[in-house]
């Protein structure tokens, strides 16, 4: 069901440090930071020849890294997010194994434009985990 890895994340304390040290000391092609509201992080993406490193940080009040940061004060891996050519089958063929997808359950959008879901970490042996429709 699953394809591509296509990012891991990465939750970040000090995204301008974390630009640079991507962009000047491993010389990655570093995206400009692109907010994103509607999932309460600023998103830089790293692109690799196969796959992309999200940088993530805290964005608004409600944001949803902000306790894993206040807990992983250097930052810490935060999810991997597979391809889904089906994300509604995947939903709910995961839901009927027990697997709790997070929010309202419906798919929202992205910052690569396409639908996303994200499956609770403590049922994906403590991994989050983010699918993408591609
Ligand atoms: C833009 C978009 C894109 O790529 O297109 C994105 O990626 S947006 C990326 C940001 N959006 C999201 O992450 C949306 C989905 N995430 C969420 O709904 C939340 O972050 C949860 C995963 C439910 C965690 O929420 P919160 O931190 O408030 O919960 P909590 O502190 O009660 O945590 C419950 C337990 O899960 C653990 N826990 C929390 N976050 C975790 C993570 N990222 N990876 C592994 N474990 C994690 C905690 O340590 C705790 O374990 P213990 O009980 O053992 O201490
Ligand atoms: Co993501």
């Amino acid at each position: 069901m699953i394809g591509r890895l296509n990012h891991v994340a990465i939750a970040v304390p000090d995204l301008e440090a974390s630009i640079a040290q991507y962009r000047d000391v491993l010389g990655a092609k570093v995206s400009e930071p692109q907010d994103e509201p509607d999932h309460g992080v600023t998103v830089v993406f790293v692109e690799l020849p196969n796959t992309k490193i999200e940088l993530l940080y805290p964005l608004g009040e409600n944001s949803p890294i902000k306790g894993f940061l206040e807990k992983n004060t250097s930052g810490g891996i935060h999810h991997v997010c597979y391809e889904v050519d089906d994300i509604l089958a995947a939903r709910d063929k995961l839901k009927a194994t027990g697997a709790r997808v997070l929010g309202d359950g419906d798919p929202k959008i992205g910052a690569h434009g396409k639908p996303v879901l994200f499956l609770h970490p403590k049922d994906f042996n403590g991994t989050l985990v983010e699918l993408e429709q591609v």
